[in-house]
C-alpha cells in the first residue's frame, strides 16, 4: 500500500518496553514478513516533552538508511489520531543482555567477536556525527544469525555544526540543562556532571559493556542510581579475578573519567577507530569481513 495503516499488520506479544512506546512483534498481512513496530502514545510524548527525541529518532534512523550492517532499520512510519507508528526490523534473537544472563559470562571469542560487531557499528555512527547516548546491552540486538543491531535512538543526539568548542577534540551543541538522558550504569561522568555527550560517552559505555560481557554484571553497581552515579565519578569499580587481562587492559583504556584521553577519542573524526582496533584484545580479527562471519555460539 502506498501508506501503511495498522490494519497492514497482524500484533503479536511485546517485544520491547522503550522510553518512549511498546514495540511489538507484528506480521504484514501483505507479506507475512515479520517485524518489530515501536508504537507510541502521543498525548504520552506530548506530556513527557519528548516530541524532539521522537522525531530525532526517525531522523537517524532515516540517516542509517544506507548502512548494510550493525543498525534496525526503519522500513516505514504511520500514524493514527491517538498514536506514532515505527515499523522496524525484527531481531529474532532479541537482546544481548538475556545471553550474558543466561551464560553468566562470555567467552574471549564471545567478547571480541561482539565487541567488534559493536565497535564496526559505533564507528559507522560516529562517522555521521551522531552519538547514541544510551548504549547498553538492552539496545544491542541480534539478529536471526546472531549478528548485532543496534537499536533504540531516541537519545541520540546529531553533532551539528560547532557551536561551543568544549575541548580541543569535540564541540557540542550545548544540550538544555534539564534534558537528562541514558540509564545510569552506563553514563559516562561527563554526562553526570556537564551535561554534554561526545563520541567519547559512547566509548565509556562501550567499556561497561566489555566488563560486562566478560564479568556477566555492569561495572558500577549500587542500590540505587545515585549511589551509581557516585560510584562512576570516582572510578570505583572492581575487576574480579579471572578477568582476561586483553579484556581488563582494554576496559581500563576506555573507562577514563576525562573523555579526551580515552582510547580512539584522538582518533581521526569519520575515519573509525584504528586505536581501539590495535589493541591486543582484538588480535586476528577481521574487522572488514565480520558481518559474513559466523558468530561463535554462545554457551
Ligand atoms: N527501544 C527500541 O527501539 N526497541 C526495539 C526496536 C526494534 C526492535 C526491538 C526493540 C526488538 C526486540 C526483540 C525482542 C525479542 C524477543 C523477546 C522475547 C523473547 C525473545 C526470545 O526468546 N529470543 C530467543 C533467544 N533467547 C535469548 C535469551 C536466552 C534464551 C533464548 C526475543 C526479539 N526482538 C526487535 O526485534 N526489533
Amino acid at each position: 500500500p502506498a501508506k501503511y495503516t495498522p490494519k497492514d499488520f497482524i500484533f503479536g506479544k511485546v517485544i520491547g518496553e522503550g522510553s518512549f512506546g511498546t514495540v511489538y512483534l507484528a506480521k504484514d498481512i501483505h507479506t507475512g514478513k515479520e517485524h518489530a513496530i515501536k508504537v507510541c502514545d502521543k498525548r504520552h510524548i506530548i506530556k513527557e516533552k519528548k516530541t524532539e527525541y521522537v522525531t530525532r529518532e526517525k531522523e537517524v534512523l532515516n540517516m542509517l538508511a544506507g548502512a548494510k550492517h550493525s543498525f534496525v532499520r526503519l522500513y516505514c512510519t504511520f500514524q493514527d489520531i491517538d498514536r506514532l507508528y515505527f515499523v522496524l526490523s525484527y531481531a529474532k534473537n532479541g537482546e544481548l543482555l538475556p545471553y550474558i544472563n543466561k551464560v553468566g559470562s562470555f567467552d574471549i571469542e564471545c567478547t571480541k567477536f561482539y565487541s567488534a560487531e559493536i565497535l564496526r557499528g559505533l564507528e559507522y555512527l560516529h562517522g555521521l556525527g551522531i552519538i547514541h547516548r544510551d548504549l547498553k546491552p538492552e539496545n544491542i540486538l541480534l539478529d536471526e544469525k546472531m549478528h548485532v543491531l543496534i537499536t533504540d535512538f531516541g537519545c541520540t543526539k546529531i553533532l551539528k555544526e560547532p557551536e561551543v568548542p568544549l575541548n580541543e577534540n569535540e564541540t557540542h551543541v550545548r544540550e538544555r540543562k534539564n534534558s537528562f538522558v541514558g540509564t545510569a550504569q552506563y553514563l559516562s561522568p561527563e554526562i553526570l556532571t556537564d551535561r554534554n555527550a561526545s563520541r567519547s560517552s559512547d566509548l565509556w559505555a562501550f567499556g561497561c559493556i566489555i566488563y560486562q560481557m566478560v564479568a556477566g554484571l555492569p561495572p558500577f553497581r549500587a542500590r540505587n542510581d545515585y549511589m551509581i552515579f557516585q560510584k562512576i565519578q570516582k572510578l570505583d569499580y572492581e575487576v574480579p579475578d579471572g578477568f582476561s587481562e586483553m579484556a581488563k587492559s582494554l576496559v581500563e583504556q576506555l573507562l577514563v573519567l576525562d573523555p579526551t584521553q580515552r582510547l580512539g577519542a584522538q582518533d581521526e573524526h569519520g575515519a573509525g577507530y584504528p586505536s581501539i582496533r590495535a589493541h591486543p584484545f582484538f588480535e586476528g580479527v577481521d574487522f572488514e569481513t565480520l558481518h559474513e562471519q559466523t558468530p561463535p555460539p554462545i554457551y
